[in-house]
């Protein structure tokens, strides 16, 4: 038995979809819906629901084998597992946003959910730049004044458009990623390697 971590948002979702155009009806079935229920079990593989964020905790602990998550969030924190395949879906980017007629002389501070990834991007840019943590809605910061720019997550462009925000510089492209616990190709090799397989990633 392998057990697969998963997010329980947008990833899970785009997931199914990449099972159904994959002809993995086994697994896509098992996913569609697990409501409330926080695991399921398909022949000798796993799945667990855990948030997004959560993923690569429990791949790094080894109580999941694999795992599928944001690049985001393993860039955000790092974590001692294995990056195994670049997947091809929940694409998007982390970009730095505002307000039109931003100059970036003019940024001062930033407001973003991605501290780190933020306060590294700066330092690299040789940018004096506040960085203030917020946990979501981040596109209200320079609306409302209390910070110059944004660093977020950028998809369609809808939420920027949909509030009067621009985007200014993508930092990072994103993608979901397939992850591994770096003991569990040596405990669990074929399993590990028929799963892959089948998902066609590698
Ligand atoms: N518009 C977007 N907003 C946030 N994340 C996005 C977006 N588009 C793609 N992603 C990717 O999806 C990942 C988040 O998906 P996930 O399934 O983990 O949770 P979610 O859909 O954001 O729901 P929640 O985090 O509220 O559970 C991000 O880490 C990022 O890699
Ligand atoms: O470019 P777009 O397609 O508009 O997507 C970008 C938006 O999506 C996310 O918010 P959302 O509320 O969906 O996710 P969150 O709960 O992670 O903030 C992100 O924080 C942006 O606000």
């Amino acid at each position: 038995m392998i057990t697969v971590a998963l997010s329980k948002g947008r990833l899970l979702k785009d997931f199914q979809r990449f099972l159904k155009e994959g002809n993995l009806p086994q697994y896509e079935a098992a996913l569609v819906d697990p409501g409330r229920n926080l695991y399921t079990e398909v022949g000798d593989v796993r799945f667990i629901f855990a948030k997004g964020a959560d993923v690569p905790v429990y791949v790094e602990n080894g109580i999941a084998d694999l795992g599928i998550v944001g690049e985001d969030t393993i860039r955000e924190q790092s974590f001692d597992v294995m990056k195994l395949a670049k997947l091809p879906f929940g694409k998007c980017r982390l970009s730095i946003c505002g307000l039109p007629n931003l100059a970036k002389g003019d940024i001062r501070s930033a407001a973003t959910s991605f501290v780190n990834l933020a306060e590294e991007h700066f330092l690299k840019e040789r940018m004096d730049v506040e960085v203030v943590h917020l946990h979501g809605s981040v596109e209200l910061a320079p609306l409302l004044g209390l910070t110059d720019a944004i660093v977020d997550i950028v998809q369609t462009g809808t939420t920027l458009k949909a509030n009067g925000l621009v985007e200014y510089e993508e930092i990072l492209p994103i993608q979901a990623r397939l992850i591994a616990n770096k003991q569990s190709f040596y405990t669990k090799e074929a399993a590990m390697y028929d799963f892959i397989q089948e998902l066609g990633v590698l």
